[in-house]
């Protein structure tokens, strides 16, 4: 066909017409009905497919996670070529995020599968969304995923599910964490003011942790085990929540320990402190107040209520009628100060697995003791701590740990094998070997130098067992 000027003058002419006859005589809902049909229409000419994930679900008017994560996911993976990008600093991440803004296209790949994002805005005029009732005046947002029709399955079962793994790995990584500890003054009701937060960067990692390596592994296998069993702890009609005893003497590794999961588990960790809490009302507020994904730290818990074999009758009484006993505390005057707190035993039990224990999602709560006998079987029987974990003095592996991560120092090292068989009589924790390396690095002192240190104290408090053990036999 030959084209000329006056043919195109006339489709000019023509496409004008319509598009006047469009605009000016059809009303807006048709607008948006021929605008989908001609979508809709060019969509199958060229084979694609679309997938339409909105701000919102219109149905329910709420938000819609799917929606979160994939502009979470863009701003991370699709996003570091783009001309425009919209940042978005929240509160709770240390950096900004990015985003596509509206009217913006980018593109991924997905095992070999190309895939287009478009960021559509719809306001109250636009024609791009269908039936859309002309009274709303509010935007409307939504992410549009473009690709060919025959990848349809793989986009929806593998694609997608991709993409939300993805958003929450990022978040948890871009995720601040938090060390929280209970105030010893509580004002009113705002039960976030109940916790003062500090931002959470502990050192102590499972590699760090100088302890039987067969005991890490197996705290490892159980916290992740824990955490991905969401499903499990829902069907069997289970708060999704685990207790954890951690006891040995002082300087064995129960803080690190603590601090080695919340890193392991990107966890925040709320350290409870009971002597400053005045009554079973505010221990239940504040565990309400905790967020999911947090560990809940009772340190210490033998010195901190009357939970010794003293007053285990009592106690006994408490567990069998927990309600009568909370309701009597509830009424004592607040007082303050050690062994003055008016928490009671039937209040931690039911803190450890009452109903409010389970009104929010993963949690940890640990306690820790240097003297488990002290503590009340209650509080220790199964499903309330579901593990117990003995930290105890330094054995062999736990000293190549901590040779290795302060000195850089080998099994092979001359004065290794002097050491582990010393490290079975002389009795030194974790804390006490660290202290001994730290000081001769101190003063400059090289590995050899530190392992001679460590070797001569273990004799030396090798010695010292053997004279206070005689000492004892003569007074026997
Ligand atoms: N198992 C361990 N692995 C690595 N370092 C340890 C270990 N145990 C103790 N340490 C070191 O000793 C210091 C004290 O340890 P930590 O506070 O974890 O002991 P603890 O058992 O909680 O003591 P306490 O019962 O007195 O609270 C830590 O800062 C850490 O450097």
């Amino acid at each position: 066909m030959d084209w000329d000027w006056s043919s195109i003058g006339s489709v000019l002419a023509t496409i004008l017409f319509l598009r006047t006859a469009y605009c000016d005589f059809l009303p807006p809902e048709f607008h948006s009905f021929i605008s989908f049909l001609f979508r809709g229409i060019v969509v199958r000419l060229i084979n694609d497919a679309k997938i339409l994930i909105d701000e919102y679900d219109v149905a329910t008017c709420s938000a819609n996670e799917l929606y979160s994560a994939a502009n979470a996911y863009l701003g991370a993976r699709c996003l570091d070529d783009a001309a425009v990008v919209r940042l978005n600093k929240r509160r709770e991440s240390p950096l900004p995020a990015a985003s596509l803004p509206g009217c913006h296209t980018t593109h991924d790949s997905f095992r070999g599968i190309p895939l287009r994002w478009s960021s559509v805005v719809v306001g109250q005029d636009s024609s791009s969304y269908p039936f859309r009732s002309s009274s709303s005046a509010a935007e409307h947002r939504s992410l549009e995923l473009t690709f060919h029709r025959r990848h349809s399955h793989v986009v929806r079962s593998a694609y997608i599910p991709h993409v939300l793994e993805e958003a929450e790995r990022i978040a948890s990584a871009s995720r601040e964490r938090h060390l929280f500890t209970n105030r010893a003054e509580i004002f009113g009701d705002d039960h976030r003011s109940l916790w003062s937060p500090v931002p959470f960067s502990h050192p102590s990692t499972f590699d760090t942790l100088a302890i039987d390596p067969a005991l890490r592994d197996d705290i490892r296998q159980d916290l992740l085990r824990f955490v991905a069993r969401r499903d499990y702890y829902a069907r069997v009609g289970r708060a999704w929540k685990r207790g954890y005893l951690l006891y040995g003497p002082p300087g064995t590794g129960k803080t690190s320990l603590i601090a080695a999961i919340a890193n392991l588990l990107e966890f925040d960790v709320y350290d409870l402190e009971l002597t400053a809490v005045h009554s079973n009302t505010i221990l239940r507020r504040l565990l309400a107040s905790t967020t999911s994904k947090s560990v809940v730290v009772i340190e210490d818990a033998d010195c901190l209520l009357d939970l010794t074999g003293r007053n285990k009758k009592k106690n006994k009484q408490d567990e069998e009628d927990p309600k009568s006993k909370e309701e009597e505390e509830e009424h004592t005057p607040a007082s303050s100060g050690f062994r003055s707190s008016t928490v009671s035993l039937s209040g931690v039990l039911n803190f450890v697995d009452g109903l409010w224990s389970s009104c929010v999602g993963e949690r940890l709560m640990i306690f820790t003791t240097n003297h488990p006998e002290r503590l009340d079987e209650a509080l220790l029987r199964a499903g309330r701590m579901d593990r117990k974990i003995h930290l105890s003095y330094c054995g062999p592996a736990a000293f190549h740990i901590l040779a290795r991560n302060y000195l850089e120092a080998g099994q092979e090292h001359p004065r290794m094998l002097e050491a582990e068989e010393l490290l079975a009589e002389a009795e030194m924790t974790p804390a006490d070997i660290a202290e001994v390396f730290m000081r001769c690095d101190a003063e400059g002192e090289g590995t050899d130098a530190a392992m001679d240190g460590v070797v001569e104290e273990m004799r030396r408090r090798k010695e010292q067992a053997a004279a206070t053990a005689s000492r004892g036999k003569l007074k026997g």
